[in-house]
């Protein structure tokens, strides 16, 4: 799957500065990935990976700085561009397993690429597909946000601790979807505490404590 005609793309931010609680979390910060590749944030707790993801999905405001995408969609944003999986699952637990994904392709624009039970059936939840979300486990949940990834193509995934609660199987299940998307020119920004299974270059913001 190609995603976009005017590929190769590249992501970087500058000067970049947070705040948030009016205290400065970090400044200065300076980043670039282009299409193909995959930045791991990396930092201690509380350095500023989460607020990192947040801004470049345009979910807070930088305090400084500019974050930009050159050679995509030109008339989108940066958030337009993006998928954002944050620490929670936001999943709706009346629904079940298939309609939440449902849900989630017409919420991001519904220019969906794969049916449904595909993208189910790549994170191993074809099963599961008409069972109620609140009946699914942690990492089942995980693997149900992840299929979000799948069913609207987007140029660049922000993926805040994705392997969290994911077995083995699972984590090897995801770095193979994360390669594919890397290499049909995708981008990949990721907050980790640990290896996520594909290569990346790493972004560690906060030195060290
Ligand atoms: N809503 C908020 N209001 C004020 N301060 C906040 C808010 N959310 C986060 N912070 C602060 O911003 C700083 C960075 O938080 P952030 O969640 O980005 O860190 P992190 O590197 O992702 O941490 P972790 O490794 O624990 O997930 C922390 O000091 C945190 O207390």
């Amino acid at each position: 799957m190609q995603l976009s005609p005017r590929l190769p793309t590249r992501l970087f931010g500058h000067d970049v500065r947070c705040v948030r609680g009016g205290r400065e979390v970090f400044a200065g910060l300076a980043f670039e990935a282009v299409s193909g590749e995959a930045l791991a944030v990396t930092g201690h707790n509380g350095a500023g990976k989460t607020s990192l993801l947040r801004l470049i999905a345009g979910l807070l405001l930088p305090a400084g700085g500019t974050i930009v995408i050159e050679g995509g969609e030109a008339e989108l944003t940066v958030p337009e561009q993006a998928h954002y999986l944050g620490h929670r699952d936001a999943l709706k637990p009346a629904l079940s397993v298939r309609e939440n994904l449902s849900f989630w392709a017409d919420f991001l624009g519904g220019a969906t690429t794969r049916p449904t039970l595909d993208c189910l059936a790549a994170v191993g939840l074809a099963h599961a597909a008409e069972l109620p979300a609140a009946y699914l486990s942690a990492g089942q949940r995980r693997r149900l946000s992840l299929a979000r990834l799948l069913t609207v193509p987007r140029l660049l995934w922000l993926l805040d601790e994705p392997t969290a609660a994911l077995d083995i199987a699972g984590q090897a299940m995801f770095a193979g979807l994360m390669r594919e998307h890397l290499a049909a020119g995708g981008l990949i920004v990721a907050a980790t505490h640990g290896p996520l299974g594909i290569d990346t270059r790493e972004l560690r913001i906060g030195g060290m404590i």
